[in-house]
Formats: C-alpha cells, sequence, structure tokens
C-alpha cells in the first residue's frame, strides 16, 4: 500500500460530505494519493464515485470537509493545466475532426503534448481526420482519452473509462493508459470491472455507501477477506442456515443458485460442511477480487 508523508499530497479527500436531499453520496471520504500512484475506485451502482470525482475536479462543493489537489483547490489546480478528465456521457462536438478537436484542446494547456503524440498514444491515427460525431462508441471512448491526456496532466482522472467498452477495445484501451502512465503521471479511475482495477492499479480503493470500506493492492484486499472461497450447489433449495458459523468461514454469499463462504480455512470449512449431509457440486478455490469485493460490499446473508 502507498502512502504520501510530507510531500504535498496529488490528492487529498479529508472528511468529505455531499449530500443531495435525504442521500449521502458521499460520507465522509477519507482519501489520499501520492504522486505517480494509479488508483482504482471501485464501487458498486450507486457507491459515490461519480460524485467523489465531480468534487476532486472542482465540479461540485463538498457540502463539508474539503478537498485539495496538490494543495490547492480543485478549481485552481484544473485551471492550471495540471488535471485532464474523462467522464461520463460526454456529447460529440458536431462537425469537427478528431484531430481538430484534440488540437483545440491542447491550446487550452500551458504545456501540452504535441497533437500527434495524443493521437497516437490513444490509437488514433487513422482516424485523425474523422468527424467526431461520425465515429463508434469506442472510438469516441478513444478521443475523449486523447482529450484528457492532450495537455500532458499530472493527474489523470477517468471515470468508468471502459463502460460499453468491448473486451478488443477495453484492451487497448489499458494499453494507451499503461502507454501514458510509464511517463509517471498519477491516475485514479472508477470502474466497476473487478479484475480490472486489480490488473491496472497499484492500489485499489473500496468505496460503498459513500466511504472507503477497503484500500491497498488486489491481493490485500483479497488477503483481507479470507484466500478460499468454498462453493456448492443449492440445486433449487434454500441456504441452509448457520453456514456462517462453519470453523473458518468469514462471510457467505448465495449467488446463481450457488453458496459462497470465503473461508480462512477451507479444509476446516468443507470438512464441517461435509459432516452436516451430503453436498452437490462442491468446490474450493481461491478467491478472485470479484470474490473479495462482493464479501466487502454484501451484508451477510446468514
Ligand atoms: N445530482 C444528484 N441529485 C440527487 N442524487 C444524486 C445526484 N448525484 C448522485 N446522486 C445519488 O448519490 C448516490 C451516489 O451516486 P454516484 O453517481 O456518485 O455513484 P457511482 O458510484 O458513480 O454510481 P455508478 O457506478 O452507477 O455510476 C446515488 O444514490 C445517486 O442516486
Amino acid at each position: 500500500m502507498t502512502r504520501t508523508h510530507g510531500a504535498t499530497a496529488t490528492v487529498a479527500f479529508a472528511g468529505a460530505v455531499r449530500t443531495f436531499g435525504d442521500v449521502q453520496a458521499v460520507a465522509g471520504l477519507d482519501l489520499t494519493i501520492g504522486s505517480g500512484e494509479r488508483v482504482a475506485l471501485l464501487g458498486r451502482n450507486g457507491a459515490g464515485k461519480s460524485t467523489s470525482i465531480s468534487l476532486l475536479l472542482g465540479l461540485d462543493e463538498p457540502t463539508a470537509g474539503q478537498v485539495r489537489l496538490f494543495g490547492d483547490t480543485p478549481q485552481r489546480a484544473v485551471r492550471a493545466g495540471r488535471v485532464g478528465a474523462m467522464l461520463q456521457d460526454t456529447k460529440p462536438v458536431p462537425r469537427v475532426t478528431v484531430r481538430e478537436l484534440v488540437a483545440f484542446v491542447a491550446s487550452t494547456y500551458p504545456k501540452p503534448m504535441p497533437v500527434d503524440g495524443a493521437l497516437a498514444l490513444a490509437g488514433l491515427d487513422e482516424l485523425a481526420n474523422r468527424r467526431v460525431d461520425r465515429l463508434s462508441g469506442g472510438q469516441a471512448q478513444r478521443v475523449n482519452f486523447a482529450v484528457a491526456l492532450v495537455g500532458d496532466p499530472d493527474l489523470l482522472v477517468l471515470d468508468e473509462p471502459t463502460a460499453a467498452l468491448d473486451v478488443a477495445a477495453r484492451r487497448s484501451f489499458w494499453a494507451s493508459m499503461h502507454a501514458f502512465t510509464q511517463r509517471g503521471r498519477t491516475v485514479l479511475f472508477s470502474t466497476h470491472y473487478l479484475e480490472e482495477a486489480d490488473q491496472n492499479a497499484d492500489r485499489v480503493v473500496v468505496i460503498d455507501q459513500g466511504r472507503v470500506i477497503a484500500d491497498g493492492s488486489g491481493t490485500d484486499i483479497k488477503q483481507a477477506v479470507g484466500a478460499s472461497l468454498v462453493s456448492f450447489d443449492l440445486q433449487g433449495r434454500p441456504a441452509p442456515a448457520g453456514l456462517a458459523s462453519l470453523p473458518g468461514v468469514l462471510s457467505v454469499t448465495v449467488l446463481d443458485g450457488r453458496v459462497r463462504l470465503r473461508t480462512a480455512d477451507s479444509d476446516a470449512t468443507a470438512h464441517a460442511l461435509a459432516q452436516r449431509g451430503p453436498v452437490r457440486g462442491l468446490e474450493v478455490t481461491s478467491a478472485g477480487l470479484e470474490d473479495a469485493f462482493l464479501a466487502l460490499t454484501s451484508a451477510p446473508s446468514d
């Protein structure tokens, strides 16, 4: 896990709260990100990721608490050209070409990278002269990425950058992101795709109900919730009672007709389970980040 000591943090949320009427979208968020970190903000729908990102970019103000970028207000950091962002639901600008749009955005930054460099990093060389309102969804996402990085920002913020991309487009997106971060830049991206968080970030911050509930490497998070998973078929029956009190069991989830027991001791759990009667389709596997995430964000079902 990486922490920032001494040097000014790139990103600092301190007790940040944002309420909308009765809804606490961000409920006391404390998060510090240091220079050069690649951080995934991982959470289910409505966890507060986009609201946190809006606060971070100065598009919205916290109801309480504080958000700082490079030790300054988000607005000043953004105006100084230190931040590039890719947000959800951006509408294409009609009638300009990809190169014209990226060149225009470059002209608004103090130290942009060459436009051709940004186009190449985003995989847009072949589409440079195409109108931006005539692109596929995946191609439009690449333009959004070029727009985010052409200012050569110190911090890149990406809100669900791979939403709506197919597998091949996702892979090529992450390759572009890695090419950019080799330059030592800080990246914060939000995602629902748990394996993507694990594969593309050094640090995974899990948020739920507007708060940080876990923070570490993908491996740290898996270990925090137990390394193994014992699962079995319900065969249409309700989940038996008392599973949570079997030896080693840390959490119980029921998904697609299967019970999944996260356990610190898979041998003891499987043995105790078998002693209670016949078990169908028993499997013991190591827990993936997906399972860790479900365990962290689900209420116990037993
Ligand atoms: N402008 C708003 N007015 C009222 N409620 C809002 C507003 N923006 C967000 N919310 C609520 O705040 C909570 C957090 O929303 P947010 O969009 O930050 O979550 P998210 O983690 O980004 O979700 P998703 O993954 O679905 O994009 C949700 O309950 C949402 O309905």
